[in-house]
């Protein structure tokens, strides 16, 4: 049957409103789907394609609303947010986020339309992901705010409204026992990193459920533009089991599970399931796991790190990126990286960020000082810690475990003028800290009193990092950190704001205190080494590697961290850092045909180069059509 002679029938079946290439489509996809003859449940329409391939069809997708026997008949099972949704429900949706584009979608004061751009930079990505990556390296400092911290924490705010084409895999507590198959709904015959997340802690947003999806969709646009990983072979995913945030529970249009979250063995067993199917079809891949409540990080990072090549961002790559930061701090004073030890360092914040930079720092410190028992416990006494409920002394009732080496004893805190539970600006007066750290979740925190109180630092240049994110939740704006303390502070913050002007031609510099600066070269490095398991010491060869990368003029100048401009740049020296590291302590096992002893072979220039050429770049490659 010529499409001539049909044309004029098919026609006049559908509504002239719809574009010819659709009716076209229609056509050609069969005549016997009658999407607008048929009402649902009548007549089945016959489709010739499965999985992605019915979700990026217009004619075919029916989005959430896919049911779950349909879900499994077509192998979509796993590639949508778990809560099947009506079409109805599909529309209130749409209309709630139309209807918000004419409220002001800001994200602080800096960028009134961040949303609308997120939006516009989504569809490219989901039209032409070459195009899309080039935009986003070439214009990296303008773009990064948008697709990462801190518009990514709005994304995630607004996901259930946000959500048109699926990105991503979503493993929920009803899959269970089916992930070994399910994750063969995955097109890609090939993955290299999975950035997961169970949405229990995104940024310092609290418990978002499966909105929190937005999280590893971000870190993963940063693996691709700032360590060149290969597009098509990144995932992110996310492990839908619960949320206990009481809004997403009653609201209509959430996207997940409306049920409170797994606990215990039941959550372990769910993890552990994952960790199985994704390791089992992808055996090479790299699992980063991305803002688990702090009850989680720390478990699963011992459960899975021996075992699996895995690492959990927050814990550790924020931990090496504030060990770079504060040997910059060090180095700012004019004084060599050695005496760090020195430094008295007061930590706001005891979730898995705040002690994952304890332990680095305690454990630096004591490599520094002799590298023995005697070294690693006197470093404890360089810090303070004041959490939610102030100070955290021996008195303190039930304990976090993981907080416990960094308690202060009571006598201790006494001789200090301090007691258990004190307020941050008695422990900041007291202590006269050198460097005042923030990993609380809490917007000015770093109140004027506790500002006031930093000016009797014992340091020549006292040191503020404001790392909380997003922009609302940094413990204070360099403005106020500069304005209060004074012109020579060492100032960071973990969402991106803008240097502030001194007067007299002078800047104050705000450093951006971001894991954006290790993560993507700690999986490059992985990658590229083919190393079993990630150590400690590839981890703190990245973060050695970010230390020096500062030249000693800007580290004088306040200048602690690189420009994001840079990204790529750092990324390739650090993944070249992680590279060798794996290889003299032996894990690596190789990558491609690069085998261990040839990378043993490789001088650091050599691995500088080899890590180059192994990095994606957004060319459009010449297309050949052939017949399967
Ligand atoms: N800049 C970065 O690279 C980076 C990396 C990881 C996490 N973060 C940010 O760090 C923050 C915390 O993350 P987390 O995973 O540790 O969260 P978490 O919820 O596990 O921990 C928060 C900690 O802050 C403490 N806290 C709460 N209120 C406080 C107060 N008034 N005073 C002092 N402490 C208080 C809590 O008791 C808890 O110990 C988030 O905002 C996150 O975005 C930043
Ligand atoms: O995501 C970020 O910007 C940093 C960090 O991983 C966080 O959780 O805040
Ligand atoms: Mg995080």
């Amino acid at each position: 049957m010529a499409i001539s002679s049909s044309l004029p029938r098919l026609l006049r079946r559908t509504p002239s409103s719809l574009p010819l290439r659709w009716r076209l489509r229609m056509f050609l996809a069969g005549e016997r789907s009658r999407p607008f003859t048929t009402c649902e449940g009548s007549r089945p329409s016959i489709v010739h394609k499965r999985s992605l391939d019915i979700l990026h069809d217009p004619w075919f997708n029916k989005g959430t609303a896919f049911s779950m026997t349909e879900r499994d008949r077509l192998d979509l099972r796993g590639l949508l947010p778990p809560n099947v949704m009506t079409p109805q429900q599909q529309i209130d949706r749409f209309m709630v986020d139309l209807k918000r584009l004419e409220l002001n979608a800001s994200d602080g004061p800096s960028d009134t339309n961040a949303l609308a751009k997120w939006r516009i930079l989504n569809r490219l990505h989901d039209r032409n992901e070459t195009m899309y990556y080039k935009v986003l390296i070439e214009n990296i400092k303008e773009y990064a705010p948008i697709v990462y911290t801190p518009t990514v924490g709005r994304v995630c705010q607004n996901y259930s409204g946000l959500f048109r084409r699926p990105r991503g895999m979503y493993f929920s507590a009803a899959d269970h026992g089916e992930m070994m198959s399910m994750v063969y709904n995955w097109p890609a015959e090939q993955v290299d990193m999975i950035v997961v997340t169970d949405g229990s802690r995104i940024l310092g947003l609290g418990d978002l459920g499966v909105q929190g999806i937005g999280i590893a969709i971000g870190k993963l646009d940063l693996y691709v533009a700032a360590a060149g990983i290969n597009p098509q072979r990144v995932l992110p995913v996310m492990i839908d089991v619960g949320t206990n945030n009481e809004n997403l529970l009653q609201d209509p249009l959430y996207l997940g599970l409306q049920e409170h979250r797994l606990d215990g063995e039941k959550y372990l067993s769910v993890i552990d399931e994952f960790m199985e199917a994704v390791f089992t079809r992808w055996p090479h891949v790299i699992v980063q796991f991305e803002d688990f409540q702090s009850k989680w990080a720390f478990k699963l990072l011992q459960r899975y790190r021996s075992t699996y090549r895995m690492f959990n961002d927050d814990v550790q790559g924020t931990a090496g990126v504030a060990i770079a930061g504060l040997l910059g701090a060090v180095r700012a004073q004019g004084r060599p990286m050695i005496d760090f030890p020195k430094l008295k360092i007061v930590v706001a914040g005891a979730g898995s960020a705040g002690i994952g930079v304890l332990n680095a720092a305690r454990k630096t410190m004591a490599r520094m000082l002799g590298n023995n028992e005697f070294a690693f416990e006197g470093a404890r006494s360089q810090f303070w810690v004041v959490d939610a409920m102030g100070l955290l002394t021996e008195g303190r009732m039930n304990i976090d475990p993981e907080a416990l080496p960094f308690v202060r004893k009571l006598k201790e805190s006494e001789r200090h003028g301090l007691h258990e539970g004190a307020s941050l600006a008695e422990v900041v007066t007291k202590v006269k800290p050198d460097v005042l750290l923030g990993l609380s979740a809490v917007g000015g925190l770093f109140s004027k009193e506790v500002l006031e109180a930093l000016k009797d630092s014992s340091s020549t240049r006292p040191a503020i990092f404001a790392m909380s994110n997003p922009t609302q939740n940094a413990e204070c704006t360099p403005e106020e950190a500069f304005s209060t303390v004074g012109d020579h502070i060492v100032f960071a913050s973990g969402s991106p704001f803008h240097d502030v002007n001194l007067g007299n031609g002078k800047i104050g510099h705000c450093n951006q205190g971001n894991n954006m600066y290790l993560f993507p070269g700690i999986g490059l490095g992985t990658l590229l080494s083919g190393a079993r398991v990630i150590s400690d010491g590839m981890l703190q060869a990245a973060a050695q590697c970010l230390a020096s990368y500062m030249k000693e003029e800007e580290v004088l100048n306040g200048i602690i961290y690189p420009s994001i401009s840079s990204i790529r740049d750092i990324t390739k020296e650090v993944a070249a850092a992680v590279v060798r590291e794996a290889v003299a302590e032996d894990l690596a096992e190789g990558y491609r045909d690069m085998d261990p002893q040839e990378l043993q072979k490789l001088t650091q220039e050599e691995t500088v180069a080899y890590v180059k050429k192994n990095m994606w770049e957004p060319h459009y490659p010449t297309l050949v059509y052939k017949r399967e």
